[in-house]
């Protein structure tokens, strides 16, 4: 028999001879197709695998399906089927803006998704196409369990069979955002690596290597292995390759559904066509692959093994490529000769809105498209599959995704590393991190120039304004560096939590761990410079007591910034947010502005909770604690004008710290205690809004 083709596939589950997803080795002839006896299994790439025999026995009694689209032997029942069941998604708005108060009381009800359904079974690529605001991806997050909790969702999905519960969705479904969202510095390899490390607990390194490798091999990213991702501001590996990447993180939890939100947008259309045939590639070994889609090229058309058109928010048609031109034909809506299939049917179905008696026309003929649908043969048969889906009960069981998740501190451990890499990396962040404290202090530094211990040239209120300055500025940095670098970070972990790989808070708290050494690096470059520049109180024990006190608020303008943006979407409102609790804190809990002890008792009461006002109390003894004042009006020199009347009167540093801070020299160590103390509890506080945001997101 000549030998045409080779192709790959996976033998099916039940056959008796091969466990599931074993490769077996197909040649094909003109008619007919037969396995070759004694086989060795390689990858597609031609590397050498798990190799094993096998005898050809049982290879022609109908036990495995051909998958090549030249060869359409369908012998067996598809390993796995989806089927979406009157899926209804509404969504209550009002009905004008903030500022037009009439019609902001008024609601109306909005429908986005009407009464939506399909089947498709394992070895389908169904295209999902339709015109902008259609509801392609809101019916692709109903189908995932991701849709929000501001509507109201119902219809059923069932996956062989078995109808999925909330809690199981996140174990069904590989989902594609729109949007890659991964990290700049990190490799190809170091990317998939990662994810699988978060993603699979049995797995010797080894093993995770071997798997990393295999999905390189079957995405076509190998060369690109060591290739940093890149970002906006460095080159990197290109928008399509990145599209590969995100792809790639899915499967390497082996998921049967995978769902694609337009993964060709933004790409040049030869890409974007590698894109959907690499797809219809991974759905051809037993997967099914779901994608919504804007303009493909036409040569895709017969790619997809199903296509379905959307139009406000109804299924027009649902069916296979040539299905899809008999179907439209007989309704009256040929497609012309060298037009492109997908844009004539899209533009058959879509509601045209630049004007009334457009929309009216427009919005009949899409209805009477999709009621002649559902009144067709493809509808019923459709319905027919689903319902003989329902029926069979001995299909493998829900979670279809890999679900060998490490432990909470292996995970974390994961996280960190690859945070701490990822940072590292980024050498113009990492030095605009260690040096942006150093570059205030430089601004104080020039400003004072150096401390005099006499009074009447500013010995006191120098001091102050340098105590001022190191507990004010220095959570703005914090703040910056935070807002700068989590957002980011935010996203990815949005998503990973969402596939299931962590939960949020963990995220978190890697972020808020691996940024501590260049905080401690970064504050301690800064009082180095400032403390000995300027000449503060001459002893090493209190230098290092005035890092460690000015460490706390450069920490805690970070964290708080992370931990808010755990429950605030917008950073913008955060930069605010915490630049007024700073000022506020400063304001009630310094003593500088306005004595503590004058204050209004709410006040006075409010300062103890303000990290400011351990951290002033502290400094304020670590530098006034002993130190002498001269005064030259004492030492018989002119006074001029600009002396203050009665500035001799302080004499010691003491004074200052028993009419500001009664007590404070006593309290040293509690004041200590009760700064850090804020550490721990913002890191409860940031779990805890991380976990809000688990729920706000995933419900
Ligand atoms: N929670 C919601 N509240 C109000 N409107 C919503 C909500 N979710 C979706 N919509 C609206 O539903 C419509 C469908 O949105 P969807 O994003 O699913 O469309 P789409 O077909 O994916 O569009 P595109 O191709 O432009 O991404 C849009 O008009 C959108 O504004």
């Amino acid at each position: 028999m000549p030998v045409w083709e080779i192709h790959w596939l996976n033998l099916r589950l039940g056959n008796g001879y091969a466990e599931p997803g074993t490769r077996l080795l197909i040649v094909c002839g003109v008619d007919r197709c037969t396995i070759c006896p004694n086989i060795v299994v390689t990858q597609a790439d031609g590397e050498m695998s798990e190799s094993f025999s096998m005898p050809a026995t049982g290879s022609e009694n109908g036990s495995f399906r051909f998958l090549s689209d030249k060869k359409e032997e369908q012998t067996t029942s598809p390993s796995c089927s989806l089927s979406v069941s009157g899926v209804s998604y509404t969504v209550s708005e009002r009905a004008g803006p903030w500022w037009d108060l009439p019609s902001y009381r008024k609601r109306w009800t909005r429908q986005i998704l009407n009464e939506v359904s399909f089947h498709v079974s394992s070895g389908e690529i169904l295209g999902i196409l339709g015109n902008s605001g259609s509801g392609k991806t809101t019916l692709l997050d109903a189908i995932a369990g991701r849709i929000g909790h501001l509507g109201t969702l119902s219809g059923d999905v069932f996956i062989n069979g078995q109808k999925i519960k909330q809690e199981q969705y996140q174990d069904c479904f590989s989902y594609v955002l729109q949007s890659d969202n991964l990290l700049s510095y990190l490799t190809v390899e170091e990317t998939l690596t990662y994810t699988a490390q978060l993603a699979l607990r049995r797995h010797s390194e080894e093993a995770i290597r071997k798997k990393v490798s295999a999905v390189m091999s079957e995405l076509s990213l190998t060369h690109v292995g060591r290739s940093v991702i890149g970002g906006r501001v460095f080159p990197g590996i290109s928008g399509g390759e990145r599209r590969r990447v995100s792809i790639a993180c899915q499967l390497l939890q082996d998921p049967k559904v995978i769902l694609l939100d337009e993964p060709t947008t933004g790409l040049d259309s030869m890409t974007a066509n590698q894109i959907v045939v690499l797809l219809a590639e991974l759905a051809r070994r037993d997967r099914i692959v779901i994608v919504t889609i804007h303009q493909p090229r036409s040569e895709l058309f017969r790619v997809f093994s199903r296509i379905a058109v959307m139009s406000r928010g109804e299924l027009v048609f649902c069916g296979q490529p040539g299905e899809m031109v008999d179907f439209f034909s007989q309704c009256g809506y040929e497609c012309p000769e060298y037009c492109n299939p997908f844009d004539i049917y899209v533009d058959f179905t879509s509601v045209d809105t630049r004007s009334v008696e457009r929309e009216a026309a427009t919005f009949s003929r899409m209805h009477n498209i999709t009621s002649s649908y559902q009144g067709s043969a493809i509808y019923q048969s459709m319905l027919g599959k689903m319902e003989q889906s329902l029926r069979v009960s001995n299909k493998a069981a829900i979670p279809f995704k890999s679900k060998e998740s490490p432990s909470s501190l292996v995970k974390m451990g994961v996280l960190f590393r690859r945070t701490m890499r990822n940072l590292s990396r980024d050498r113009m962040g990492v030095l605009m991190r260690l040096s942006q404290n150093l570059i205030y202090g430089l601004f104080i530094a020039f400003f004072v120039v150096r401390l005099d211990s006499d009074v009447t040239k500013g010995a006191v209120q120098d001091r102050i304004g340098i105590i001022y300055q190191a507990v004010g500025a220095s959570p703005y940095t914090g703040m910056l560096n935070a807002v700068a670098l989590f957002t980011s970070l935010r996203a990815i972990s949005d998503q990973e939590s969402q596939d299931g790989l962590y939960s949020k808070w963990q995220m978190f708290l890697a972020y808020v761990f691996h940024i501590l050494p260049f905080s401690i690096v970064s504050v301690f470059i800064f009082t180095s410079f400032l403390y000995w520049t300027v000449g503060m109180h001459p002893d090493t024990m209190r230098f290092l007591c005035f890092s460690a006190v000015v460490l706390v608020p450069h920490i805690i303008g970070e964290w708080l910034t992370v931990v808010l943006l755990g429950v605030v979407q917008n950073p913008n409102m955060i930069n605010s947010g915490v630049a007024l609790l700073n000022i506020a804190g400063i304001l009630v809990g310094s003593g500088f502005l306005r004595s503590t002890q004058q204050m209004p008792e709410v006040f006075q009461w409010l300062s103890y909770l303000t990290f400011q006002k351990y951290s002033c109390e502290l400094l304020i003894v670590t530098e006034f604690h002993e130190l002498n004042f001269t005064c030259m009006i004492h030492e018989g020199q002119p006074t001029g004008n600009s002396v203050i009347p009665g500035a001799c009167l302080i004499a010691q540093g003491s004074q200052i710290i028993d009419q500001g801070y009664p007590g404070a020299l006593s309290r040293y160590t509690l004041d200590f205690v009760l700064l850090y103390s804020f550490l721990p509890a913002l890191l409860l506080l940031g779990v805890a809004s991380f976990k809000i945001r688990d729920r706000l997101i995933r419900h």
